[in-house]
């Protein structure tokens, strides 16, 4: 792999993904300088305790003074008013990246800020956790994800490959895409999971109401797995709901239906055609596991085992 160094890395934001940022640049040797920035000087202060960082600042645009690398890893909806901040600040040949979960958005926010003589190119590891703040990062976070870049048609190809190569440096496997493929993408596999998720906790919780503690007591793994994601940061999701909503309310709009067609399977008694959806779904896992990915199961073994017994209808 190319030696990836840059003299300078500007890290604005310095929470879940920022500090994972910190932590991998620092293990590998990424940069001579690494400038943190973020806008609470409380979260700043924890940053400094935690060493993430050379230098410290709640100034933005101080933060961005010299760097090759500048990385903004702040909420979707906060992309537009930090480019307002350090656009007169970057140096000349700079690359400009981010790690936002939306992409269109992003960019509609931060590429009129840019100056002609900077680099944009926008990113997003697929790569986190339902944890946030500098104490939740980890350099291991991107090992083996995938992280995205959408680039615009005319962006320099050598700044494209020196940023795609700072991603594999931290573990990433990379991929390019055209930004609302990418917002459609994540939509469907990111996006509408989150939101399932924060709706049937949302129901269990009214319903915890009528009886009690029996919605926590009782609670199955698979009410402990939408818990996990419902308890994702609420301004994160918050902006990607705000920043994607068209593909959202596309993704839940076909959700929508297919729930009422199961909902119809079920009042008529088409045992036939419950039985087929949920042996295509399995299917779905199946090749998940089949093509490397990761999945998030500690009994990753037993899974695999239990999938490939295949579909005996009884
Ligand atoms: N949490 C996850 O699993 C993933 C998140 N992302 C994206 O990464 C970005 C950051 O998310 P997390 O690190 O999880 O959030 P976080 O809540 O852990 O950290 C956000 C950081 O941004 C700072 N910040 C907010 N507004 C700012 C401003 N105007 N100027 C400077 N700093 C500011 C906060 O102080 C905090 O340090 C978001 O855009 C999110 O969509 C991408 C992949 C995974
Ligand atoms: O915690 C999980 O399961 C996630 O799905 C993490 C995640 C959240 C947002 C992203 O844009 C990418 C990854």
């Amino acid at each position: 792999m190319a030696q990836v160094h840059f003299e300078k890395i500007a890290l604005i934001g310095i929470g879940l993904i920022g500090s994972s940022l910190a932590r991998v640049i620092r293990r590998e040797g990424l940069a001579g300088h690494i400038a943190i920035a973020t806008r609470s000087a409380e979260t700043l202060k924890r940053a400094e305790e935690l060493g993430l960082g050379d230098s410290y600042t709640t100034d933005n645009a101080e933060a961005v003074k010299g760097a090759d690398l500048v990385i903004v890893s702040v909420p979707v909806g906060s992309s537009g008013l930090v480019a307002q901040e350090i656009a007169g600040s970057l140096k000349d040949g700079a690359i400009v990246s981010d790690v936002g979960s939306t992409k269109a958005s992003v960019i509609a926010q931060m590429q009129p800020e840019m100056p002609a003589n900077v680099h944009f190119i926008p990113g997003h590891p697929i790569a986190g956790t339902e944890y946030s703040g500098p104490d939740a990062g980890f350099a291991e976070l991107f090992t083996g994800r995938w992280c995205i870049l959408t680039p615009l048609p005319e962006t320099n190809e050598q700044a494209i490959a020196k940023l795609a190569a700072f991603w594999e440096a931290c573990g990433s496997r990379v991929d390019r895409m055209d930004p609302q493929h990418h917002d459609l993408v994540l939509a469907i596999v990111s996006h509408l999971p989150h939101l399932i998720a924060y709706n049937i906790v949302g129901t269990a919780n009214d319903l915890e109401q009528v009886t009690k503690s029996e919605v926590i007591k009782y609670s199955a793994s698979g009410f402990r797995d939408f818990t996990r994601l419902a308890s994702s940061d609420p301004t994160m999701w918050r902006d990607v709901c705000l920043n994607n909503k068209d593909a959202i309310l596309e993704m839940l709009g076909r959700f929508s239906e297919d729930l009422a067609s199961l909902q119809r399977l079920i009042r008529w008694g088409d045992g036939d055609a419950l039985f087929d959806l949920f042996t295509r779904t399995r299917a779905v896992r199946r090749g998940i596991i089949e093509a490397g990915q990761e999945v998030d199961a500690p009994d990753f073994g037993r899974q695999s085992a239990t999938l490939s017994k295949g579909g005996e209808r009884p």
